[in-house]
């Protein structure tokens, strides 16, 4: 029996991590493999995605759409080995993926045999200005969409879904658009009955020159953080950064860890778990575009935001 591939797309800090946690918190008895790629070299994506209930395979430190292709070929044909073997798998992509180089991969005859990929989920957060899907990257995401699902909807205005929508219609975008509060997207949408039909290929046009737009800092540290000083750490921050998001431990609540996340200009904080043995209690990844911020700046802004920094 083949197992069906859900692929989920779209920008950074989109809301891509909460509609795959929605939907593994869901499965119903289903068992769902999750593969999460992360492009920095700290792998914070496969800690935040809770309960997949048949693992989670991170692919980090390389973006599967272009160095880590053979990666995810190599990894799917693992979880294909399993036994039992997974009902679902879920790919997340990382926020600058480009998805047609990913469903050209999939469209591997062994894989599509084995592993069809069904359904190309793409997130796109509601507050976004629709002149942002004009993008070459947005656009790529979009296109190869069969779902759109606009997130942050309790965040935008009232008129955010039409406006958003309107711009999709705009791209002769052929999708289905759904909204997803909180990454609440009903899973037989998602993954339809599996029958073992077979899965027809998909064209997704050449291949376009990998375009190295954004990179990954990553600061790490044994120390708590105190919490003002990473407040203000951030507000420094916040005008170079596309996305951040990291899990550490304050000064305040000695013990306590803290999820961090900062996407579209909004920081929010949540509990954490804490991380496996060995690793270090503060890690935040930090992604920029090319050349705006240095790991040296970085490095110097939060270190002043540790105890005795
Ligand atoms: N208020 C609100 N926040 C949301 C919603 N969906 C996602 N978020 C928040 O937006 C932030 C980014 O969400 P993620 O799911 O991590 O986004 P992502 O697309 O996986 O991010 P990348 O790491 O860039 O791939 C987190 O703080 C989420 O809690 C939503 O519908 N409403």
């Amino acid at each position: 029996m083949p197992v069906p591939v859900l692929l989920v797309t779209g920008f950074l800090g989109a809301g891509k991590t909460t509609v795959v946690n929605h939907l593994l918190a869901h499965a119903d008895g289903r068992r769902i493999a999750a593969v999460v790629n992360d492009f920095g070299a700290i792998n914070i994506d496969a800690e935040l995605i809770a309960g997949a209930s048949d693992g989670v395979v991170s692919l980090a430190n390389g973006c599967i759409c272009c160095s880590l292709e053979g990666d995810l070929l190599r990894t799917l044909a693992t979880l294909l080995r399993r036994d039992p073997k997974p009902d679902y798998i879920v790919i997340e992509t990382s926020g600058v993926a480009d998805p047609a180089d990913i469903v050209r991969n999939l469209m591997d005859p062994v894989i599509l045999r084995e592993a069809p990929l069904e359904t190309v989920l793409c997130v796109i957060d509601a507050g976004t200005p629709p002149s942002a899907l004009d993008d070459a990257l947005l656009r790529s995401q979009l296109r190869v969409a069969d779902i759109v699902a606009l997130s942050k909807l309790d965040l935008a205005d009232a008129a955010a879904g039409t406006r958003m929508r309107e711009a999709i219609r705009a791209q002769r975008v052929p999708a289905v658009v759904v909204e997803a509060n909180h990454g609440e997207i009903p899973s037989a949408l998602l993954f339809p009955a599996n029958d073992g039909r077979a899965s027809t290929p998909r064209e997704v046009g050449p291949k376009r020159p990998a375009e190295e737009r954004f990179e990954t800092l990553s600061w790490t540290s044994d120390k708590p953080v105190s919490l003002p000083g990473l407040q203000q750490a951030i507000s420094r921050l916040a005008p170079k950064l596309a996305r951040a998001k990291g899990l550490f431990e304050t000064v305040e609540q000695p013990g306590r860890m803290m999820v961090f996340q900062f996407a579209a200009g909004r920081a929010t904080l949540a509990p954490g778990e804490a991380p496996p043995q060995g690793v270090p209690r503060t890690r935040i990844v930090f992604i920029a575009e090319l050349g705006v911020l240095s790991k040296a700046e970085l490095d110097g802004i939060m270190e002043g935001c540790v105890a005795g920094g």
